[in-house]
């Protein structure tokens, strides 16, 4: 059924109008739907059930509230059919069924973001509405088919509505973009659940808000199944996850989890740094060989042979006998703990062949009765000892036993007396991760989305990989903004640590170029550093109409220029992020307070609230963020505080690129060499 037959009134102002009463109706239809839900009992079979049951119905009238900043709907299609179609956040019908609303996400909204002059995809026009607050002010049409060529508007882009929606300065976290969506990030968000992808995309490319567009996509358009086994998000650290955090709620999915990779892995507290050559030697994959080694090697040979008294007999299973035994298990290619759960059923009924062979008729019960005798649990245990990830690794850095001549500058000088006491590094935590599932299977999700995924060790991507292993992955990052002494160079060799090899079924690589965050003067002067570390990748194409406000600027003294170039940014509309070497943060700090600047500083390890609009950012808290304004404070102490040049220059060029429309650089020392040339 057609949600609304659209007549076209004469004039834009009657049309307005009639859209306005649209957006009426489907307000009031809404809070029938959600009237209807909240009346609903909750009356489950049992208590547990019902407790569910009343969940899952606040859950739906908690979605159903009508948020009055926004509409309800943000665009229309008027189709073919004919029919017009309304696009919105949600699905709004009327008390016969019929759609009032369609979800963005729903099979018939695609057409809004892909259709061009060029491919109609059965539309006639596409209607996209101005909001101000929860009011329809404007809307704009472009006619699909049959309009002269000039009188369409004529790639997307030069939309006025879309131009405003990129402009708008920012303000606290990041928001979603359903109204938007251009063409080719469409194509990433609706790929099947089943498809792999990895986005490779400059700065300010929009990976992260595909990434995230996606995880809703596939949660309607999979619910069931993805309910079931879960959708997780992966980012660099908790700044980060503060800013994205809002976006999937705000489209009504509350139930994905968002971690950083430690917590991902969390088999231990870190309480130690590894220097980066050992930090890159543990993260490297040949360390899962070792570690599945160090595990296997644990089973010992069956030198003795098991005896089993039972009544007046003592039944014996000679060693050759065991070994057979034990080696079928461990070709079998189940985990460690599993083989071991399996082996005192095996031993149990070698000792019934025994008993057989003797001329006794056991019966079934007595086969369980030996498996859980403590003869057998005693030979298990010292053939086949329980194990813990902690356990296996503190034997392996404090013996070194398995390691490489190379690998052995990660032996602990001076280990812990128990795995209880040892001090684990963030590296250490991927080895642990990985000596967990080879003792026992991790579950896997559904689906996971992990960004700036090129900052991963080939450790790290196996933990992440490990569960997505009967999922998909959606994988986002930049190489150039790799910063990691083990950052990847190849997101061929990524998936492949991830378990999804490029060129297998259901593994694309995507690349993102239109830039929708970074003005052209400020993306042409980061771009100077690409060429001296990620020769071969091009600079973001600027989609931003303005070509925004560049100012390099030399002072006596870098703190206070800071702080004076803060208080000019801050006059402007959005947030304004300071983003300074990571040891200049208490100096500056102080600095800004000093002058009466009220700041947030954000940290890595926390989540901040980002309500005040200025922010003070150590320079590796920067990535994955953007502000309106941007201070960058002394660039090459900020290249400096990396281990090498090239992860210097890409350090800068993270931080030079969070900018929406203004970018100051504040220095008193000379610029690295390669951004104070052209
Ligand atoms: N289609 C779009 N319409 C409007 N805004 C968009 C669109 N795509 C991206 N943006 C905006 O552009 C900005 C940059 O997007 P995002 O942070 O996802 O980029 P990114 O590629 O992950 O960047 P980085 O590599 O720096 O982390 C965000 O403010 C985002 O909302």
């Amino acid at each position: 059924m057609p949600a609304t037959r659209h007549t076209q009134p004469s004039s834009p102002e009657t049309e307005l109008a009639a859209e306005r009463a649209h957006l009426d109706r489907a307000r009031a239809e809404l809070a029938r739907m959600r009237e209807h839900t909240l009346s609903l009992q909750a009356d489950g079979g049992d208590a547990i059930a019902g407790e569910a049951l009343a969940h899952t119905l606040w859950l739906r009238a908690r979605a159903l509230q009508d948020d009055p900043r926004t509409t309800l709907f943000f665009g229309r299609i008027d189709t073919d059919a004919p029919e017009t179609l309304y696009i919105g956040r949600r699905h709004v019908s009327d008390e016969g069924g019929d759609p009032v609303v369609v979800d963005w996400r729903a099979g018939v909204s695609t057409a809004f973001y892909r259709a061009s002059p060029t491919e109609p995809m059965g539309l006639r026009r596409r209607r996209r509405f101005g909001v101000e607050a929860g009011r329809i002010t404007a809307f704009e049409d472009e006619e699909l088919q049959g309009a002269p060529a000039d009188d369409r508007l004529a790639a997307t882009g030069s939309s006025a509505l879309l131009a405003r929606e990129i402009e708008r300065p920012r303000i606290g976290p990041m928001r979603d973009i359903v109204a938007t969506i251009q063409p080719e990030q469409d194509e990433i968000v609706r790929s099947d659940v089943a498809t792999t992808i990895c986005v490779q995309g400059a700065p300010g490319t929009g990976k992260t808000a595909v990434g995230l567009h996606r995880a809703a996509w596939l949660l309607y358009a999979f619910r069931d199944r993805l309910a079931r086994s879960g959708v997780l998000v992966v980012g660099p650290n908790r700044a980060f996850l503060e800013h994205v955090g809002a976006v999937l709620p705000s489209l009504g999915e509350v139930t994905v989890r968002h971690t950083t990779v430690e917590e991902l892995a969390a088999h231990g507290t870190v309480r130690a740094h590894d220097i980066p050559e050992v930090a890159r030697l543990k993260g490297e994959a040949r360390m899962a060989e070792v570690l599945r080694e160090a595990v296997w090697s644990r089973v010992r040979p069956a030198t003795e042979a098991l005896v089993v008294p039972r009544g007046a007999h003592r039944w014996r299973v000679p060693a050759y006998e065991v070994q057979d035994i034990l080696d079928e298990l461990r070709s079998r290619g189940v985990r460690y703990a599993a083989a071991r759960a399996m082996l005192p059923q095996r031993l149990a009924h070698a000792v019934l062949v025994a008993m057989e062979r003797a001329g006794d008729s056991p019966d079934d019960t007595v086969q369980d009765s030996v498996a859980r005798s403590a003869a057998v649990k005693a030979y298990v245990k010292a053939v086949w000892p329980e194990l813990t990830p902690q356990v296996v690794l503190h034997h392996v850095l404090s013996t070194g036993e398995g390691l490489a001549d190379d690998q052995r500058v990660m032996v602990w000088d001076k280990p812990s007396r128990t795995p209880g006491r040892a001090r684990w590094s963030v590296a250490d935590l991927a080895l642990l991760d990985e000596l967990a599932d080879v003792v026992e299977r991790t579950p896997s999700l559904g689906h996971v989305v992990l960004d700036e995924a090129q900052d991963l060790s080939p450790m790290q991507l196996r933990a992440v990989g490990r569960r997505a292993s009967t999922g998909s992955l959606t994988v986002l990052g930049d190489i150039a903004q790799g910063t990691t002494p083990w950052a990847t160079g190849s997101w061929e060799e990524s998936l492949h640590h991830l378990g999804k090899d490029l060129g297998a079924d259901g593994v694309h690589l995507e690349v993102l170029d239109r830039g929708f965050r970074v003005p052209a003067a400020v993306i042409e002067y980061a771009a100077r550093l690409l060429p001296h570390m990620a020769p071969g990748l091009g600079a973001p194409r600027s989609v931003r109409s303005n070509p925004g406000r560049l100012d390099v600027v030399v002072v006596g003294d870098a703190v206070a220029g800071a702080v004076e170039a803060a208080r000019s940014a801050s006059e402007h509309e959005g947030s304004v992020g300071v983003i300074v070497p990571d040891a200049w943060v208490g100096r500056v700090g102080d600095a800004l307070g000093a002058a009466g600047l009220e700041h947030e500083v954000l940290d890595g390890e926390h989540a901040e609230e980002r309500i005040l609009p200025l922010h003070l950012v150590p320079a590796t808290v920067a990535k994955g963020l953007e502000f309106d304004q941007v201070v960058v404070v002394e660039p090459a102490s900020i290249a400096a505080a990396e281990p090498d040049e090239r992860t210097g220059l890409r350090r800068l060029y993270v931080v030079l690129t969070r900018a929406v429309t203004g970018l100051t650089v504040v220095h008193a020392d000379p610029l690295p060499a390669p951004l104070a040339a052209p």
